[in-house]
């Protein structure tokens, strides 16, 4: 019997790779520049399945894919991809869950500890050669973490990760903001469910981590940062778009809070002019949250095997359901 054929639009770990070889034919995308639209449609027409991990698909991009049966993301969040119009066509969106949540939830912990103690900021100063014996001023001193309030907005699979760090670690007292409660989270870390204000109001360090959707862009404008404590930190592993920047670059500008700490940006790559490249007061990562060899790993094997199991006429274990 003939194999299905998957299209995968970037390069994959050879263990990955290897895998899918034993279910599938294959195509990797092997050009520095991605396809175009009308490029990919043509490929899609004639594939079973594809791993589209960096690129975007809606219902347009698949409306003439008679074979197509599943498009996977290599990622958790799947705001480039429109579920409900891939659906009308039969075709599974799939991401990966649950591999990457301790790993995020690690680098969300490193946010938190380089913002609050002006980790990133200092080490430029020593890297610049002005550690001097002014450098340890009380104008330089930073926020402590141990003991503190963390709110986090979007208490999911990884803000219950960071969670469990606050309470475990460092002993914190913790609120959150969803739409729904989450009761096994309560009673484990003694988490308090509250309206966006009051966490707001009553955090030291407030950690974004809701999906990127029409509801919660810019969730957090020049109103919620007024809210926010002068002393607080903004941490955002989300997505950049839940954040309104133009108001965090007023904020920050203004010392109207005491930090952010970002992985995540409106646009990726940042711009070498981004106005956050001028502040002392952020620190700056390159949506690197899930990136350690491993979880990087484990993020594609599972996404290889959602992607086997659909173009298979499986169903998939992690079928984005919307
Ligand atoms: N920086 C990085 O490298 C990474 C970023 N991410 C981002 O993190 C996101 C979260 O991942 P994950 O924890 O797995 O997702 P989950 O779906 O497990 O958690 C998301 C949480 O957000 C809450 N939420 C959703 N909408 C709203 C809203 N409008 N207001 C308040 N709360 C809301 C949900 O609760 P409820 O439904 O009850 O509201 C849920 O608790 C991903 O979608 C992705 O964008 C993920 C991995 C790595
Ligand atoms: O941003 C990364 C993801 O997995 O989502």
């Amino acid at each position: 019997m003939n194999k299905p054929h998957v299209f995968l639009a970037q390069s994959v770990p050879d263990s990955v790779l290897s895998y899918i070889a034993d279910h599938c034919d294959y195509t990797i995308w092997d050009k520095d520049e991605k396809p175009t639209t009308e490029q990919l449609k043509e490929i899609l027409r004639h594939s079973d399945g594809a791993l589209l991990t960096s690129l975007s698909a809606d219902e347009e991009l698949v409306k003439n894919c008679e074979r197509l049966k599943v498009i996977s993301t290599a990622t958790v969040g799947y705001d480039r991809f429109d579920p409900i119009g891939l659906a009308k066509h039969n075709v599974y969106l799939t991401n990966t869950p649950y591999v990457l949540d301790e790993t995020v939830a690690d680098l969300l912990f490193g946010l938190i500890l380089s913002g609050s103690r002006r980790i990133a900021e200092l080490h430029k100063e020593v890297i610049d050669g002005n550690w001097t014996d002014k450098t340890t001023q009380p104008s330089l001193y930073g926020q402590d973490v141990y003991k503190k309030t963390l709110g986090i907005i979007g208490m999911g699979r990884i803000g219950e990760k960071v969670v469990h760090r606050a309470k475990e670690g460092f002993n914190m007292s913790v609120l959150y903001h969803n739409r729904s409660a989450r009761p096994e989270a309560e009673e484990r870390y003694g988490a308090k469910k509250v309206e966006l204000d009051t966490l707001l109001e009553e955090s030291d360090i407030v950690v974004l981590m809701v999906p990127l959707t029409e509801e919660t862009t810019h969730l957090i404008g020049k109103e919620e940062l007024s809210k926010m404590k002068q002393t607080a930190l903004l941490v955002n592993g989300a997505r950049g778009p839940v954040i309104d920047e133009k108001a965090l670059i007023e904020a920050l500008t203004t010392n109207e809070i005491f930090g952010a700490a970002l992985d995540v940006f409106e646009q990726e790559p940042l711009p070498s002019n981004h106005p956050f490249l001028s502040l002392k007061n952020v620190t700056l990562t390159p949506h690197i949250g899930s990136a350690t060899a491993a979880t990087r790993e484990a993020m594609a094997m599972r996404a290889a095997e959602n992607l086997v199991a659909g173009a298979l006429g499986k169903t998939p274990v992690d079928v984005v359901k919307k």
